[in-house]
């Protein structure tokens, strides 16, 4: 992490804990409950030492950004309209991203009672197996070719105009490929957030990159080694639920020998998520606003913010 020190504040937990305190916790028993719902490992000292002081971040970050639109529209003469906050959450796959975004969502549902917080992942925008057999890079899932940048693009776009129901694809782990005919729609919210292995890349052939949607930026930071076993936990998870399901893409291995799976699984991590992390994620981060880094446990210990 040394270079990242130029550029950005380095903050222990015990530091950043004590940016905002006021001795009171700021949850009620019903709202951590329902945090515990989200994902039961989820530690609850972490949320209140951790997110209550980030989410006020955010909010300070919100108020400049709604200012200065304001402030913009009126020198055009244009009618003041809301465009929605984005907020993207980037990071290694299995890196805890998806968990960080809901946590964050409901963190900021909470805030802002009165604001409609969405949330979405680049994960629909990967193009369906069919197509990426057709170009024959089935085994780079997850590399910036294996994504229909184009269509990102464009839907973030339609988000940020304000336009209502805007439709993005879905995709499932549980049947590795997109859904077909299945939509997650966005309509109109204040703040969206965003999170994605490729939401800070910038791809040589596109005009627009779309980190220009992005209002915040997050990355989610963990030593590979940890990453590896925290994916292949979740691989052991995935096939507890396949065990069942004939039709989950993990059925097979699920029915089969637990350690030939497990090897599998390692040989996926090294050959092609871990290559991902090292080529194409890992050289983004010193493009995010803010970098939170986790070690044993998903504990986080260290957090580094923007300087300008
Ligand atoms: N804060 C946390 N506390 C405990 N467990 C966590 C935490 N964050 C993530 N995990 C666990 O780590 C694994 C990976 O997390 P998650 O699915 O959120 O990662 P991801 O980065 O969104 O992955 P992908 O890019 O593959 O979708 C899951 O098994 C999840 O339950
Ligand atoms: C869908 C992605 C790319 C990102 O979430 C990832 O979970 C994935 O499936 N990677 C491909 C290799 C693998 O099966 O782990």
């Amino acid at each position: 992490m040394g270079k990242l020190t130029t550029t950005y504040h380095q903050i222990s937990r015990s530091e950043w804990e004590g940016f905002y305190q006021n001795g009171v916790s700021p949850l009620s028993k019903s709202e951590l409950e329902q945090l515990k719902g989200l994902n039961d490992r989820i530690s609850l000292t972490d949320v209140e030492e951790v997110y209550v002081p980030l989410t006020h971040l955010i909010h300070l970050y919100i108020g400049q950004y709604e200012m200065l639109q304001a402030s913009k529209l009126r020198f055009l003469q244009k009618e003041v309209k809301n465009s929605p906050y984005i907020i993207g959450i980037a990071g290694s796959v299995a890196v805890g991203k998806s968990t960080t975004a809901r946590l964050l969502q409901m963190m900021l549902s909470r805030m802002f009672k009165d604001k409609k917080v969405q949330l979405i992942t680049t994960d629909g925008f990967l193009y369906p197996n069919e197509i990426l057999e057709e170009k024959g890079i089935m085994d780079k899932k997850g590399f910036p070719e294996s994504y229909d940048m184009a269509r990102l693009i464009a839907f973030l776009g339609e988000v940020k105009d304000g336009h209502r129901h805007v439709k993005a694809p879905l995709y499932s782990h549980e049947i590795y490929n997109i859904v077909p005919d299945e939509y997650e729609e966005i309509d109109a919210p204040d703040i969206l957030i965003v999170e994605g292995i490729n939401v800070l890349q910038s791809p040589a052939n596109q005009q627009i990159y779309i980190s220009d949607f992005f209002d915040f930026s997050i990355f989610v930071d963990a030593a590979p080694e940890r990453i590896e076993e925290w994916y292949l936990e979740r691989f052991g998870l995935l096939l507890d639920t396949a065990f069942t399901d004939p039709t989950n893409y993990y059925y097979p291995y699920a029915i089969g020998d637990r350690e030939e799976a497990f090897t599998m699984a390692r040989d996926v991590w090294k050959t092609v998520n871990l290559v991902n992390l090292q080529e194409y994620i890992l050289p983004t981060r010193n493009r995010a606003d803010l970098v939170i880094h986790k070690t044993a446990g998903h504990k986080i210990d260290t957090i580094y913010l923007r300087k300008y």
